[in-house]
């Protein structure tokens, strides 16, 4: 049984014709599959359709084996979770936010939470902006050279840089099973997106990424799409965990 597999999604244009059809992917725990093609052939719409952000004309994706109906929708959404390019600008500071999804994300799944602030490789408590946080060797957020202070600046004077790694940081914190990552380096230069690459390898990814060097150095499999519907799927025999993870056309 593979640990995440999309069976058959199809997703048509407004004007009626195919956008994509029969998509079929599947992972093992720890494969990461970059999802390339040229811009508009529905990259972004497909890992929409995954997390089940938007409606779609067929299909269904699978989490060991259960579906995202059987889970429930908010469930499905934390645990295969879809990460945008850059958050939208919101009021508050990425620690509020953070807070508010936590409680939601816990009210849909019952899971131990990291902290995205600070990097910790030993398991002591440690008390920042009020509140004390027990870590889980989570790598993320300092290690990414974010700035703790960061955290309790509102969104807007964030640059986009730290906007991104703060979204990503914030989802890896949430402890999803999948991560649908939508172009999560685009903003970064080369030695951070490198940080940034290091900590999301260690997860269960589908991964858009138009950087060819990046699709190297993460992937175990590559599924693109093309302009006319077309999609083709390639492994490179890298699946992480035992078995056969494959990606059908
Ligand atoms: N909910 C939707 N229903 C139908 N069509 C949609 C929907 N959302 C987006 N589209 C259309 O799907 C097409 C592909 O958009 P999408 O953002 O998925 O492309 P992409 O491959 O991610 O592009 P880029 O690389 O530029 O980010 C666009 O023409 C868009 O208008």
């Amino acid at each position: 049984m593979p640990f995440f597999e999309a069976r058959s999604v199809s997703k048509a244009r407004s004007d009626g014709s195919w956008l994509f059809k029969d998509i079929n992917v599947s992972l093992n725990k720890g494969d990461i599959v970059a999802l390339t093609g040229p811009s508009g052939v529905g990259k972004t719409t497909f890992l929409k359709c995954i997390a089940e952000l938007i409606l779609y004309e067929g299909g269904k994706s699978y989490l060991q084996d259960k579906s995202a109906d059987e889970y429930g929708i908010p469930s499905w959404r934390s645990r295969v979770m879809y990460v945008p390019q850059r958050p939208p600008v919101m009021e508050g500071t990425p620690l509020e936010f953070f807070e508010t999804v936590k409680n939601f994300a816990s009210q849909s799944k019952r899971r131990e939470f990291g902290s995205p602030c600070l990097i910790c490789t030993c398991e002591i408590p440690i008390v920042y902006a009020h509140t004390i946080y027990v870590f889980f060797e989570v790598e993320i957020g300092i290690g990414w050279e974010l700035s703790p202070d960061l955290w309790e600046q509102t969104w807007n004077t964030l640059s986009g840089g730290e906007m991104q790694r703060i979204a990503i940081a914030i989802a890896v914190a949430l402890n999803p099973d999948v991560l649908l990552l939508d172009e999560p380096t685009s903003a970064l230069d080369p030695d951070t997106s490198i940080l940034v690459e290091r900590t999301l390898q260690k997860h269960t990814c589908l991964w858009i990424t138009h950087n060819p060097e990046q699709e190297k150095r993460v992937a175990s499999q590559h599924l693109i799409l093309g302009p006319h519907g077309e999609h083709h799927l390639n492994g490179n025999g890298n699946h992480r965990s035992g078995g056969a993870g494959s990606v059908r056309g």
